[in-house]
């Protein structure tokens, strides 16, 4: 009887003691608040953090009502599922999207140094050699063209607000290989921007966040072009409250912007009908490829919530892959997952190496690292 009392003891002892982990990660509990958005973070799936991602783990075993396992059976592993994907995509023509941040390079602590591997690259560069392939992030396009370094791609910045497109469609040479008819370098790209009026309202925005939040230790104001990302990983969890107040108020003074809430990230951007699943379609568009046709493939990879809206025009289409990137069981439109960065690598790889290897054309070889 002794023993039974020390063991409800010691349970109740350990599972106050993940609670409290788990708001401090700011990942939702059983008790925890929601009394302010930041209290309502989404988990960070693919921290690098070795001992946050035990965590999370350790949290996905005890919620037994969503474990990882049952989840992935409503979201197989787009790896476990590589060769009947592939055998699906034969005769298709593919179109690869990408996000950035936590996709093609992991979650880290300073925004600033979201590197992504050499490794990352080389793939990317290869799957873009064979595929159209753009990247859709929420950062501004000029940086994460700085990060991917690459011009055999395209980019859409600002959650796709901001997008360099070729002036001109381009055509597959023969369904199998992409004939890189791409040089934004050289000035041939035309930006699409649908939020222009808004950039001296979101520079003052910038200017009034930074002076706002000067004094919260680890808050820090990124001004990603067309929206701006009020970043508060660093921030000590009992100044949480006060940076979104600070920046609701901005925000109320702003009632043509919206706020929106990222990993450990709190996005401001205009209230216009654009997002990321817009930028798919503008981009399969300008490829000439956003037709009823039955054999155009938009493949989609992205961790975050603000490609959800991506996942869904693919679905929509009836056609294409929506892969999420998550380690934990979450709510998704997406088809199928990978776990974090280190598997979309393997994922882009191995496509890289179906294509050259499934086609019987004689394919260049890649201008690519
Ligand atoms: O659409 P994405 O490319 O995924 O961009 C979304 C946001 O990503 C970045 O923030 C996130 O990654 C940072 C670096 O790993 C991390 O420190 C931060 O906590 C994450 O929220 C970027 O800095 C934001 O501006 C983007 O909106």
């Amino acid at each position: 009887m002794n023993y039974m009392l020390i063991l409800i003891a010691t349970l109740k002892i350990i599972k106050t003691k993940i609670n409290k982990l788990q708001e401090a990660m700011g990942v939702p509990t059983s008790h925890s608040t929601k009394r302010t958005i930041i209290f309502k973070s989404k988990e960070d799936a693919s921290i690098t953090d070795c001992n946050e991602r035990t965590l999370i783990r350790r949290r996905v075993l005890i919620n037994n009502s969503l474990p990882y396992d049952s989840w992935m059976v409503k979201h197989p592993s787009a790896l476990h599922s590589f060769d009947r994907l592939m055998k699906s995509a034969m005769g298709m023509r593919i179109i690869v999207f990408l996000d950035y941040d936590g996709t093609l390079s992991p979650i880290v602590n300073d925004p600033d140094r979201a590197f992504m591997s050499d490794e990352m690259r080389a793939a990317v560069c290869e799957v873009a050699t064979y595929f159209p392939t753009a990247i859709i992030s929420g950062r501004s396009r000029e940086k994460v063209k700085d990060f991917v370094k690459l011009n055999n791609l395209y980019y859409a910045g600002s959650h796709g607000m901001d997008i360099m497109a070729p002036s001109m469609a381009l055509e597959s040479s023969n369904g199998k290989h992409y004939d890189m008819a791409l040089n934004t370098t050289k000035g041939n790209g035309v930006p699409f921007q649908p939020a222009k009026k808004f950039l001296p309202a979101i520079q003052q925005i910038v200017r009034r966040l930074e002076n706002e939040v000067k004094d919260i230790k680890g808050a820090r104001v990124e001004d990603n072009g067309f929206c701006l990302s009020v970043h508060f990983r660093q921030v000590q969890e009992q100044d949480y409250g006060v940076l979104e107040k600070k920046v609701k108020r901005v925000l109320e003074e702003n009632p043509q912007f919206r706020l929106s809430e990222g990993k450990k990230v709190l996005e401001i951007r205009p209230s216009i009908e654009w997002n990321k699943g817009n930028a798919v379609e503008y981009f399969l568009d300008i490829l000439g490829l956003n037709t009823a046709s039955s054999n155009i493939l938009p493949l989609y990879i992205g961790d975050d919530r603000t490609d959800e809206d991506a996942f869904k025009v693919i679905k929509r289409r009836g056609q294409g892959y929506p892969i999420v990137v998550s380690s934990i069981p979450r709510e998704t439109n997406a088809f199928y997952s990978l776990r974090d960065p280190s598997e979309v690598l393997i994922f882009l790889t191995k496509l890289a190496k179906w294509i050259k290897t499934s086609s019987s054309s004689s394919i260049s070889k890649p201008p690519c690292p």
